[in-house]
């Protein structure tokens, strides 16, 4: 019996499969944790959706932003953008069980047995662990609720940069939301840059979110993804950067929880 977390699918089945064989996955005892980006780019985001839906019992995910847009799109009927390659998901005739299933996920997880909060992005250097676990609540009942829609059509905005406790709720759906799936760079104040992709910043009153002193400070673990830029490469021991850009020509990573021994495999093709 094992736990595992894996870095960014974004449709690399292939890479996905052969890693699960790798550690010989058991679903019947065995649990996955998924740091979010199950799908967009990659060759074979609807295999990547049929087999979690298969194991749902053994498999948690926290939602990335492809993942939040996939779910907004069908909500909002609107088209995939080609480059995501996600046409095969929308013709599915299991599409809605499919957003219904990764609709039902949350954005962020805390697991006590490793004291490890898991995201897709990493932590608000201006949350404590528990805040954080209370602002994902917040947006899950957003995106879980019968407001779905409405919530989805007001995601895409970078703003607000501050958290107010006044602010309408869609503002604090859209808060939570860009902390969680899209963060990277912030600065001191803990707000996010959205300017920058790349793993180092010339702007010096920039740095990445895990190097914030708040952060520095934390003895938890803290396991995220979606920044492939990084190729995992986080100093600090208790930070867990899994996204190693296998959609991009990197490689996809496994990580055992109790021993953090990593599993790579290269990818297989390039996009
Ligand atoms: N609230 C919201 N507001 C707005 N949009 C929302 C949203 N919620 C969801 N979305 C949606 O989010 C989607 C993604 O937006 P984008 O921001 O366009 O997506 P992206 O550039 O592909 O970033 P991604 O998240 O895939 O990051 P990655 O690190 O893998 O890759 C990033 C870059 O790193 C580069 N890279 C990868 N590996 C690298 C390496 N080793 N070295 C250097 N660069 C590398 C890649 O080339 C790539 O350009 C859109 O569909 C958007 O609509």
């Amino acid at each position: 019996m094992a736990d595992y977390a894996i870095g960014d699918l974004q449709g690399c089945y292939s890479e996905f499969d052969t890693l699960l064989k790798r550690v010989d996955f058991n679903p019947s005892q065995d649990h996955l944790y998924l740091v979010g980006d199950i799908v967009a780019r990659g060759p074979d985001s609807l295999a990547c959706l049929e087999h979690l839906y298969t194991m749902q019992g053994s498999v948690s995910i926290t939602l990335g932003n492809h993942d939040l847009h996939l779910i907004a799109c069908h909500y909002l009927n609107k088209p995939a953008n080609p480059k995501d390659k996600l046409a095969d998901v929308f013709d599915s005739p299991k599409r809605a069980e499919y957003i219904h299933f990764l609709q039902q996920q949350p954005l962020a997880l805390w697991l006590e047995r490793y004291d490890m909060l898991i995201s897709h992005a990493g932590l608000n250097p201006n949350w404590s662990i528990k805040k954080a676990l209370k602002r994902a609540r917040f947006a899950e009942r957003c995106y879980q609720g019968a407001d779905a829609s409405h919530y989805f059509a007001n995601m895409y905005d970078p703003h607000p940069l501050a958290w107010q406790s006044t602010l309408p709720n869609e503002a604090k759906f859209r808060y939570i939301v860009n902390y969680f799936t899209r963060m990277r760079f912030v600065n001191l104040l803990g707000e996010l840059d959205f300017s920058n992709k790349t793993s180092i910043s010339e702007d010096s009153s920039i740095i990445p979110w895990f190097e914030h002193p708040n952060i520095s400070k934390l003895k938890q673990q803290i396991t995220f993804g979606h920044w492939a830029a990084l190729e995992g490469k986080v100093k600090a021991k208790n930070i867990h950067a899994l996204d190693t850009g296998c959609v991009w020509g990197g490689a996809m990573t496994l990580m055992e929880l109790s021993q953090k021994g990593c599993f790579v495999e290269k990818s297989h093709s390039f996009i």
